[in-house]
C-alpha cells in the first residue's frame, strides 16, 4: 500500500486477538499458529457488517440507548497528514460500498442524530469547559471516532450507537505534553496541590480533605497520567484490556458523576482517552458487562460491581490486574449497608488463586500487565473519618492489634486491603476544619408542624437560588416536593425509591441553568442519597428539613454548597426539643479536629462552636400560613388517592387469587374500627381520599388566588410575593435605621451572607 508509510496501523480487533488466543490454546508451542486471513479492503463505515446486539425490553434500563450494534475484525487507519480515517474489513455488509481510499474524517463514522430528549449525562457546563465541550451535541461530520469511547457511548437517545469494540485509534502523542495541557487548563495558577504530592509520587494514601476541595482530581490525575504513560509506550496498544483502575463509590449518582468528571478530564486535549465503564444498579447489566470488557477505568457501586464480578468469567482475574484502587467516600462505603459486598470485592481483588481456570492461559495472554510488574496503588478518600481511626492514621492513637478491631468497622476493611507499602500515608489536607471555609451556618427554630411553613418562607426569600433540601425519609421527599410545587416553587425529588433514570433526570434538571430567564428547577428535595460527593455548581443554600442523624452527615450535606472556594449557607430547621442536640452536633463537627490534632486546632473550636439561631419575623411567616396549609392539603390528597388506588389494586388482586370477594367499602369500615398508632394520620388520609375532583379543583382555585396575593412584610410598600422580596433593600433599610420592622424578617441572616 503506497500510503502505508504515512499511516499508523491501528490495533487489531479484539475478535482477531481472541481467535489467535484460541489457536494458542490449541497447543502450538509458544507461538500462535495464525491461519492465512482473507485480504482486507477499505469499506465505508455504514457498509461494515454491523451486528445487532439484543437488548432487554425494559426501556428505562437504557441510559438513553435505543439500540446497540457491534462489529469485529475491523482495522481503523488514520492518515496523520490529512486526518482521514478508513476502515479495513474482510467482510463488508454491502460489497458495492467498498471504497478504494480513506474516507474523509468528516464522514459520519458514528451516526449522530440529535432527536429525542433522553438523558445524556450530568450537565456541569457552567463549571467545566471541558465537560461543556464534551456534552455539546456532536456535529454531523465531526470525526466522531476521535472522541473517547465514553463520549461515543453518551450520544443522543435515538441514535443507535455503533460501539466499535477493539477498533480503537491510538496515538503516539507524547503523554507528558497531553498531561501538561490538561493541568494548565484545569488547575488555576494559584491552586496549591502540594498536599497531594504523595499520590503523585505513587504512594498509597488515605486522604482527608474538606468537601468540595477537589479530591476527584487528586486521584483522577495520577490515573490519567499512568494511562498516558502506558499508551505512549504501546504497552496496552494491542487492544487487550485489563482495567487500569477501579473506583468504588457509595452511591449511583456519585459513580455517574465520577464517570463524567473523569471523561471530561480525559477528553481534554486527548484524541483517544481511556474507556470508562460505570457499573451501578438500576441500569442494564448486560451493557455494563460489555463495556467492562474494554474498560481502562471501572467505576462501580459495591452491589452491582460485586454482582458483575461474581457472575462474569475472568472478571475477577482482570480486575486483579488494576494498578489503582480508589475508594471514594471511604467512611460511608466501608460502613453500613455496603459492608458485605465491599468485603467480598476486597477479598476477590486480593485472592491469588482465582477459580476461572478455564480462561487462565487466555487471560494471561490477554492481560498486558501483571501484579508483580505493577504493584497496585491504593487511594482512599473522604472528608470525614471516624475520630478514633483518624487519630490512629495520624499516628496519635493506640493501635489495638487486629484481634481488637471491630469486625463491622472501616478499620477492619482497611486491614483487609493489601497496601503496597507497610503503612499508607495519611494526608489530612484540612486538619482544622472538615467544613469548607466559605460555609455559613445557622438554625431556625419552629414547632414540628410548622416546618413546612418555615421551609417555604426560607425558599421564598431565596427564589432563583439553587437550594438543596435534605430530609430523613423517602416519604418526606414524596410529600414535600409536591407541596413546594403547589406553592409555585420549582422543586424536584431525589430518593432511592425512584427509578434510576428518574434519579438522574432530577439531578440533571436541578443542575441545568435556566436558559429562558425563568427560574429552572432550582430546588432539589432529597434524602441522604444526595449527601455525598455530588458536585453541582452554584448550590447556594442547603436546608436540613430533618436533622442529620450523625455529625458526618451534617458535614457531607452541608458540603454540597460552598464548594471549590465558593460561598454558601447551611440552615437547619429544628423543633424546640431538637435545638440542644443540634447545637451539640454542630459543635462536635467544629471541635472534631481538636481530638485529631490538638496543637493546630483553632481557639474557636477549643471553646466550642455555637451555631446561631436566625430570627424570623413570625408575623410575616403567619401570613404565609393559609397558602401553605392549602398546598399541603392538596399534596396530601393526591398522595392519599394514589396510595388508596395502589392498596385497592393490591387487595383486589389478592382477593382474586384467593377466590374471595373484595369490597373496598366494607374493608374500609373494618379498618375504621381500629384505633392506635398512626390513627390520626389514617383519619387524615381517609378525609383526603374522600375529596372529589370538584373539591380538588376548588382547592386549586383558592390556592391560585392566595398565591396571587402579596404578603405585606411590615415595611411600607414591601411585599413578599411569589416573585420574592428585595432582601438587600430590607437589609439596607435596617442598617440605615429605616422603616420600623425593616430587616426583621431576616434577623441575623445577613451574618450568613445570604443574598
Ligand atoms: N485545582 C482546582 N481549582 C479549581 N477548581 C477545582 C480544582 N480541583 C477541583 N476543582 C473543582 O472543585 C469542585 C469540587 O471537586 P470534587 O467534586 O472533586 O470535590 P471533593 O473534594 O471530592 O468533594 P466531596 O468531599 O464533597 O466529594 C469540582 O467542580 C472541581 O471541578
Amino acid at each position: 500500500m503506497a500510503a502505508q508509510d504515512k499511516k499508523r496501523m491501528l490495533p487489531a480487533s479484539i475478535a482477531a486477538m481472541r481467535s489467535r488466543k484460541k489457536q494458542k490454546l490449541g497447543g502450538a508451542g509458544d507461538r500462535p499458529v495464525v491461519p492465512p486471513q482473507p485480504a482486507k479492503t477499505s469499506v465505508r463505515s455504514d457498509a461494515l457488517a454491523w451486528k445487532d446486539v439484543s437488548l432487554p425490553d425494559r426501556l428505562e434500563n437504557y441510559e438513553g440507548f435505543f439500540g446497540l450494534e457491534e462489529i469485529d475484525d475491523v482495522d481503523v487507519m488514520k492518515d496523520d497528514s490529512t486526518g482521514k480515517v478508513s476502515f479495513l474489513s474482510s467482510k463488508p455488509a454491502h460489497a458495492a460500498q467498498v471504497q478504494s481510499g480513506p474516507v474523509d474524517s468528516g464522514e459520519e463514522a458514528v451516526h449522530s442524530h440529535d432527536e429525542g430528549e433522553e438523558w445524556s449525562g450530568f450537565g456541569d457546563a457552567t463549571q467545566n469547559p471541558a465537560a461543556a465541550a464534551m456534552l455539546a451535541p456532536s456535529k454531523k461530520g465531526s470525526a466522531a471516532l476521535e472522541k473517547p469511547a465514553k463520549q461515543r457511548k453518551q450520544t443522543k437517545a435515538d441514535e443507535p450507537p455503533k460501539k466499535k469494540e477493539g477498533s480503537k485509534i491510538t496515538s503516539t502523542a507524547d503523554s507528558t505534553a497531553a498531561f501538561k495541557t490538561l493541568t494548565e487548563d484545569l488547575t488555576p495558577k494559584e491552586a496549591d496541590v502540594s498536599a497531594w504530592r504523595d499520590i503523585l509520587a505513587g504512594h498509597d494514601v488515605i486522604g482527608k480533605a474538606s468537601t468540595g476541595s477537589g479530591k476527584t482530581l487528586a486521584f483522577g490525575i495520577p490515573i490519567l497520567e499512568r494511562f498516558l504513560e502506558l499508551r505512549s509506550t504501546s504497552h496496552r496498544s494491542n487492544g487487550a484490556k485489563a482495567p487500569l483502575a477501579l473506583i468504588l463509590s457509595p452511591t449511583r449518582e456519585l459513580a455517574h458523576q465520577l464517570d463524567k468528571h473523569l471523561t471530561a478530564l480525559c477528553s481534554h486535549g486527548l484524541e483517544d482517552g481511556p474507556s470508562i465503564a460505570t457499573l451501578t444498579g438500576g441500569l442494564s447489566m448486560q451493557k455494563q458487562e460489555r463495556l467492562l470488557k474494554y474498560a481502562d477505568i471501572v467505576i462501580g457501586t459495591p452491589g452491582r460491581l460485586w454482582e458483575v464480578m461474581s457472575a462474569g468469567q475472568g472478571t475477577i482475574k482482570a480486575l486483579q490486574q488494576i494498578q489503582f484502587l480508589v475508594v471514594d467516600e471511604a467512611d460511608r462505603l466501608l460502613s453500613e449497608g455496603h459492608f458485605k459486598e465491599v468485603e467480598e470485592i476486597l477479598n476477590a481483588l486480593e485472592r491469588e488463586d482465582d477459580t476461572n481456570d478455564d480462561n487462565e492461559e487466555a487471560e494471561e495472554e490477554q492481560v498486558p500487565s501483571s501484579r508483580g510488574e505493577h504493584a497496585r496503588q491504593t487511594l482512599i478518600f473522604s472528608a470525614t473519618f471516624d475520630r478514633g481511626l483518624q487519630r490512629k492514621l495520624a499516628g496519635k492513637g493506640k493501635s489495638g492489634g487486629e484481634s481488637k478491631i471491630d469486625k463491622d468497622s472501616m478499620e477492619y476493611l482497611l486491614a483487609k486491603i493489601k497496601f503496597r507499602e507497610e503503612k499508607p500515608k495519611f494526608v489530612d489536607v484540612n486538619p482544622i476544619n472538615q467544613l469548607a471555609t466559605g460555609l455559613k451556618e445557622g438554625l431556625i427554630e419552629c414547632s414540628g408542624p410548622e416546618k413546612d411553613l418555615y421551609l417555604y418562607a426560607l425558599l421564598l426569600l431565596h427564589r432563583n437560588t439553587r437550594a438543596l433540601v435534605f430530609t430523613n425519609s423517602i416519604d418526606a421527599v414524596r410529600r414535600i416536593t409536591p407541596l413546594l410545587q403547589n406553592l409555585g416553587l420549582p422543586a424536584v425529588a431525589l430518593h432511592s425509591g425512584m427509578m434510576q433514570k428518574a434519579r438522574l433526570r432530577s439531578i440533571e434538571r436541578f443542575t441545568q441553568a435556566s436558559n429562558s430567564g425563568k427560574p429552572s428547577s432550582s430546588i432539589l428535595v432529597a434524602t441522604d442519597v444526595a449527601a455525598r460527593g455530588l458536585d453541582i455548581p452554584n448550590v447556594k443554600l442547603v436546608i436540613h428539613y430533618h436533622l442529620p442523624r450523625a455529625a458526618d452527615t451534617y458535614v457531607h450535606r452541608s458540603g454540597r454548597t460552598a464548594r471549590a472556594g465558593q460561598q454558601g449557607s447551611s440552615i437547619l430547621i429544628c423543633g424546640p426539643e431538637e435545638v440542644a442536640g443540634v447545637r451539640r452536633l454542630v459543635a462536635k463537627v467544629h471541635a472534631h479536629s481538636a481530638a485529631a490534632d490538638e496543637e493546630s486546632v483553632s481557639e474557636a473550636a477549643k471553646q466550642g462552636y455555637y451555631i446561631r439561631t436566625l430570627d424570623i419575623d413570625r408575623r410575616i411567616v403567619s401570613r404565609l400560613k393559609p397558602r401553605t396549609v392549602l398546598a399541603k392539603k392538596l399534596a396530601d390528597t393526591v398522595i392519599a388517592k394514589e396510595k388508596a388506588h395502589k392498596a385497592d389494586e393490591f387487595f383486589r388482586s389478592a382477593a382474586e387469587e384467593l377466590g374471595v370477594d373484595y369490597d373496598s367499602e366494607e374493608f374500609e369500615k373494618t379498618d375504621n374500627g381500629r384505633r392506635g398508632r398512626g390513627s390520626k394520620r389514617k383519619a387524615n388520609e381517609r378525609e383526603a381520599r374522600e375529596f372529589t375532583k370538584a373539591d380538588v379543583g376548588a382547592m386549586r382555585a383558592e390556592l391560585r388566588a392566595l398565591l396571587a396575593q402579596r404578603v405585606n412584610v411590615g415595611v411600607s410598600e414591601k411585599y413578599l410575593t411569589s416573585g420574592g422580596v428585595d432582601v438587600e433593600e430590607l437589609l439596607r433599610q435596617k442598617e440605615e435605621g429605616g422603616d420600623k420592622g425593616s430587616g426583621e424578617f431576616l434577623g441575623r441572616v445577613e451574618g450568613l451572607g445570604i443574598e
